[in-house]
């Protein structure tokens, strides 16, 4: 890559010019409370640096994927809270993005001081598949800036994302590689181009097809796929098992039927779970109990049951191939993390990443934020990804909108 760098910029000098920095601040909330501020403090290095240099920093991010419309529950208001608690310069809030609020508050903004705009994902265009449309909620971003405006893109787990905040608005402004992105790039480039095997990776959570997708690209690269989380259950649906109530993308299942079919000749081996912890419902004081994959309908809920974790004999085989491994990289919790009952396979995940001699790295807000809330230490890894599916289209050797934009 041969971005500008922030250093560069603040090398130009931005004391007075209105610098629009995207960050990653899609953290995880119980309620109004941060449960996981990680990505705020991976964030605030940046914000600091150019908070010294006097610049008048306009930020843009989003929290969790609303529906284009402004939705209190996906308010970036606790995640600016927290940065403005963590920060030793001034943090404002906009009450939107690119209306009145902020821009009455982005004019009054002095050197120094940083402004958090409202969620971008609460305005349709910001996610838009139409060029124009991005592009029109791109110059209104811009706009705030002023006539000597520029862009920094700090959020790396967005970098997948040709999103107007991400991409469009580095078509229009100068713009520069904030030190978070230039830092996880760093790591994640190494592991591509000298992969110690076996290479493990251990894949799960809940955004099923997006994680998916990339197992197009890592067949062949990966030596063993652990399956777990909620894409589980597609593949028990593509082997003929019913999953009940579970976590299931049916239209994803000829996908998975695809993959498994491929994977021998790719040199890849998929391993599946064996059991599951099969509970009466989505609650964290639910019913539950350790099911054989293959007849989750046959627990004691029927049909009603929901697949929440990967049962012990699944975990004491995934931990068996992360010790066997070189390189492991982790994205996604083995199932519901946040309710203890249903922790035991992420934690047991996470305990041997940290037991295996392995080159380890764990990407992904969930999972970051599950290590830390399961009681681990970001220096028991080799190293913590702010992003999930960014980490993973990178490492597919995919092209993400958000870097090469910034590409010379
Ligand atoms: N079996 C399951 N059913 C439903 N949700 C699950 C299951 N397993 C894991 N999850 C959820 O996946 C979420 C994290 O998924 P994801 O956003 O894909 O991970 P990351 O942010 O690390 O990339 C967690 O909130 C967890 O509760
Ligand atoms: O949480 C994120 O990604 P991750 O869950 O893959 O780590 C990023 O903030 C991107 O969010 P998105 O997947 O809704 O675009």
């Amino acid at each position: 890559m041969t971005s500008h760098t922030l250093n560069e910029l603040i090398a130009e000098g931005v004391r007075g010019r209105y610098i629009l920095v995207r960050s990653d601040l899609n953290v995880p909330l119980d309620g109004s409370t941060v449960t996981d501020d990680g990505r705020i403090k991976a964030s605030l290095p940046v914000l600091k640096k150019l908070s010294d240099a006097g610049a008048r920093v306009l930020v843009t991010a989003h929290l969790g994927r609303p529906k284009g419309a402004p939705e209190e529950k996906y308010s970036l208001k606790p995640a600016a809270d927290r940065l403005a608690e963590l920060a030793d310069f001034s943090v404002q809030l906009a009450k939107d993005t690119v209306g009145a609020s902020a821009k009455e508050l982005a004019s009054g903004l002095q050197d120094g001081n940083v402004l958090v705009l409202e969620n971008v994902r609460f305005d349709a265009r910001e996610t838009s598949k139409d060029d124009a449309e991005r592009g029109a909620f791109a110059d209104e971003l811009v706009a705030l800036t002023g006539d000597n405006g520029a862009f920094v893109d700090d959020a790396f787990g967005a970098v997948h994302r040709k999103h107007a905040s991400v991409y469009d608005v580095a078509t229009r402004l100068p713009s520069y590689l904030g030190d978070l992105v230039h830092t996880e790039v760093e790591v994640l480039r190494k592991l591509t181009t000298d992969t110690q095997r076996p290479y493990v990776v251990v894949l799960g959570g809940s955004k099923v097809s997006d994680k998916l997708a990339v197992i197009n690209n890592l067949l062949g690269k990966a030596d063993t796929i652990l399956v777990g989380g909620g894409m589980l259950f597609t593949f028990l649906a593509a082997a003929g098992h019913k999953v009940a109530g579970s976590l299931l993308e049916e239209d994803q299942i000829p996908v998975v039927q695809d993959y498994l079919n491929r994977a021998a000749d790719a040199g890849t081996s998929f391993v599946v779970p064996t059991d599951v912890v099969v509970a009466s419902r989505f609650a964290a004081d639910a019913d539950h109990e350790v099911v054989r994959a293959d007849a989750i309908e046959e627990s004691t809920f029927g049909a009603s049951g929901i697949g929440l974790d990967i049962g012990p004999e699944t975990a004491s085989a995934f931990a068996a191939h992360i010790e066997g491994a070189k390189t492991v990289f982790w994205n996604g919790p083995m199932g519901v993390f946040e309710f203890e009952a249903f922790s035991s396979g992420t934690r047991a995940i996470a305990q041997a990443l940290t037991d295996t001699v392995a080159f380890t790295v764990v990407g992904g807000g969930d999972s970051a934020a599950a290590v830390r809330t399961l009681g681990f230490d970001d220096s028991q890894f080799g190293h913590i990804s702010t992003g999930g599916g960014a980490s993973l289209e990178y490492l597919e050797g995919k092209e993400l909108p958000g870097l090469s934009v910034l590409d010379r």
